[in-house]
């Protein structure tokens, strides 16, 4: 038997879309109205937070008996001082599980103004997302804001879930709530949401209203880059990825054009959809492990649009270690045509970087 996964498609395309409308109005009602100071990661926290709170309760009544690798947990809700931070979270998470449903939503999914949840249900559910990961079995992975650093410049940011089995992605859902519907017409209409099961495509839909149509269209397939016409996609902040290295590569590749500095997975939705040639993130120095949740549904994603996602030395990332990456290096996502380019560039580069060294 072959599986489908239409059902968890279509539940984890709900779950995406009713988190963007949260976080699309966490940032209208706290970020754009009111003065913060520059530090303030407030108004991110509750997004988090309410968002994971939003789809950890669909995910626990659709299926009940999957666990959840979550980047976020209830501690800090359940201190003294995080009171306000919950009330907040309560009445957020409650306004976005009780909307009125649309097209392809349950009422038994947990949805809908018949119900109202508690403090204590939603920090329950938070928690469901402590999950320490596993190599075989199901799992849901959820990054209920990625990018939160371009969340709260107002850029780009994303809602990210993925479904795992037996450590290989099997489904992954984006939403990017700022990302314009079309690359060609970058002032256009924001909001799109990125749906790939292995085997069946990679897809965009409107994140407006994504499950309205019931045919998929808009089919995503990275095209095969002329060298002149290739650039790399990498990360806004320098914390996050070693961007001279991405400048030698992309010098040793023969690119000219700039780099598209953009938050979040959006970076996969982007190259998936032919906008940008290479995903490219080489790790900083400093130790930090990558995590499952910001790889799982971008690397599906792109695979499905025909591409190819590896470490930076060709291996395969691996889902099956826990909540990290572990030891892979890096993350080279690019067409089929431009990958094997990128990995020799990259062992190139590490030679220029060592001779340097001496
Ligand atoms: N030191 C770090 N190195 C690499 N990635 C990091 C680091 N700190 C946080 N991140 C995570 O990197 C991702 C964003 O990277 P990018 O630069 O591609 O937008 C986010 O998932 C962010 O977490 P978060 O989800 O909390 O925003
Ligand atoms: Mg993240
Ligand atoms: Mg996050
Ligand atoms: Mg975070």
């Amino acid at each position: 038997m072959s599986l489908t996964y239409s059902a968890e498609r279509q539940v984890a395309i709900a779950a995406v879309r009713r988190a963007c409308v949260l976080t699309d109005s966490v940032f209208n009602k706290l970020v754009r109205n009111e003065t913060l100071t520059k530090d303030d990661k407030s108004p991110v926290t509750v997004g988090d937070f309410s968002a994971q709170a939003v789809i950890n309760t669909i995910l626990g009544r659709t299926f009940p008996q999957d666990p959840i690798v979550g980047e976020e947990d209830s501690a800090d809700l359940r201190t003294e001082s995080g009171a306000s931070l919950r009330a907040r979270v309560v009445e957020l998470a409650n306004e976005a599980l009780r909307a009125d449903l649309r097209t392809g939503e349950k009422e038994e999914w947990g949805l809908g103004p018949k119900y109202t949840y508690s403090a204590e249900d939603l920090m329950e559910t938070i928690d469901r997302g402590n999950y320490a990961g596993a190599r075989s079995g199901r799992m849901w992975t959820l990054d209920p804001i990625d990018g939160t650093k371009g969340f709260l410049r107002g850029e780009q940011y994303a809602v990210c879930l993925a479904l795992i089995v037996d450590a290989r992605v099997e489904l992954g859902v984006i939403g990017c709530p700022n990302l314009p519907a079309d690359a060609a017409d970058p002032t256009g209409a924001r909001g799109s949401l990125f749906v790939a099961v292995r085997g069946q495509g990679a897809y965009q839909l409107p994140l407006a209203d994504p499950l309205a149509e019931s045919v998929l269209q808009n089919r995503l397939v990275i095209p095969a880059f002329a060298q002149d016409e290739l650039n790399l996609l990498e990360s806004v902040e320098k914390a996050h990825a070693k961007l001279s290295f991405n400048e030698r590569v992309a010098r040793l590749l023969g690119i000219t054009r700039a780099p598209t500095r953009m938050d979040s997975q959006a970076k996969y939705c982007a190259l998936a959809r032919g906008d940008g040639g290479v995903y490219l993130r080489m790790p900083t120095g400093v130790g930090y492990k990558e995590k499952i949740w910001d790889h799982a549904p971008g690397s599906v994603l792109v695979e499905e649009a025909g591409g190819i996602v590896t470490d930076s030395r060709g291996e395969p990332l691996d889902f099956g270690l826990g909540r990290t990456l572990g030891e892979n290096y890096g993350v080279v996502a690019a067409g089929k045509a431009a990958h094997g380019k990128v990995l020799e560039a990259i062992r190139l580069a590490k030679q220029e970087e060592d001779e340097h060294k001496l």
